[in-house]
């Protein structure tokens, strides 16, 4: 396992909020995250949330822009927030779009040949990044992971994954139906080349008809003036599955009147999914 280098710490809300860079054996390049430890670290381990970022993000946006440190704080709470692709390769293409490549790395291990070596952020989050903290004073058996855009799809669906490794979870605008939107083509047709199997393992919709295991109650939220809310999210679809699944009083669908796709958006509502995730972990 490779070693945390400490970048900066910031003291807020009686904790902190620590700057890490590692060698990624997954991505093959070195990666940062911040990690919110409150101060009940100081005397033993606490349970964490990993927040996944959405299209554009690093590993600051939900850090800097959430407010979520103040709600983490009163439960407890750790917080995580790693990159959101691999940083530092130069792969052709990967800069040419702000939604694919570099900042847009769609939590999967990419299959085809050209992306493969680097764009693992799947294995980074589930399995490297789990590793990595336990060099933290986190209790790696209480965890729970949300997201953003993006990252709501990276959460959900690593949460229907690997149900059993998370406590709870919950997401802002996922991108709920990847494979029916333009967004989630583009990324899956090129990271996953045109294997429709292979795109429904990284599919929310698609996973949730097959999931088998026992699952706490998973909480979305999205705003009714996302500018991505018909084209991209397609939460509508998320909902009619639920629905025909019969999983309503599990999957808690809520449209918040007027609110759009921004960091406005998800500071406003961050302490609701904070509870959520506290009720699960403590
Ligand atoms: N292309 C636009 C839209 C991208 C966008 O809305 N990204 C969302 C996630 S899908 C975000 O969180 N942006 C960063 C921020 O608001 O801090 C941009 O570059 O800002």
């Amino acid at each position: 396992m490779s070693s945390l280098t400490k970048l900066s710490s910031n003291k807020t809300f009686g904790g902190h909020v620590i700057k890490y860079e590692h060698a990624s054996t997954e991505l093959d390049c070195t990666m940062k995250f911040n990690v919110f430890l409150p101060k009940e670290a100081d005397q033993s381990p606490v349970p964490a949330i990993y927040f996944l970022s959405g299209l554009t993000c690093t590993e600051d946006n939900f850090i800097q822009k959430s407010g979520a440190m103040a709600e983490a704080a009163k439960h407890g709470l750790a917080l995580i927030a790693p990159d959101t692709s691999p940083r530092g390769v130069s792969i052709e293409g990967d800069s040419d779009s702000w939604d694919f490549g570099t900042g847009a790395g769609f939590y999967l291990d990419a299959t085809d040949p050209k992306w493969a070596k680097h764009y693992r952020m799947y294995s980074y989050v589930s399995k490297e990044l789990p590793e990595l903290i336990k060099q933290l004073p986190i209790d790696a058996t209480r965890v729970s992971i949300m997201g953003h855009s993006m990252g709501g799809h990276g959460a959900l669906s690593i949460f229907l994954k690997n149900s059993a490794q998370y406590k709870s979870a919950s997401a802002f605008s996922p991108i709920a139906n990847p494979m029916n939107c333009p967004w989630g083509q583009k990324a899956f047709s090129n990271y996953l080349g045109d294997n429709k199997d292979e795109w429904e393992q990284y599919d929310t919709v698609e996973l949730l008809k097959s999931f088998q295991g026992q699952h706490n109650h998973v909480l979305v939220d999205v705003g009714t003036s996302d500018n991505f809310l018909q084209g991209e999210l397609k939460i509508d679809t998320l909902q009619q599955t639920v629905d025909d699944l019969g999983r309503a009083d599990q999957w808690k669908i809520r449209y918040q009147e007027g609110y759009d796709h921004s960091y406005f958006f998800i500071s406003t509502f961050v302490a609701d999914h904070i509870q959520h995730h506290a009720s699960y972990l403590k």
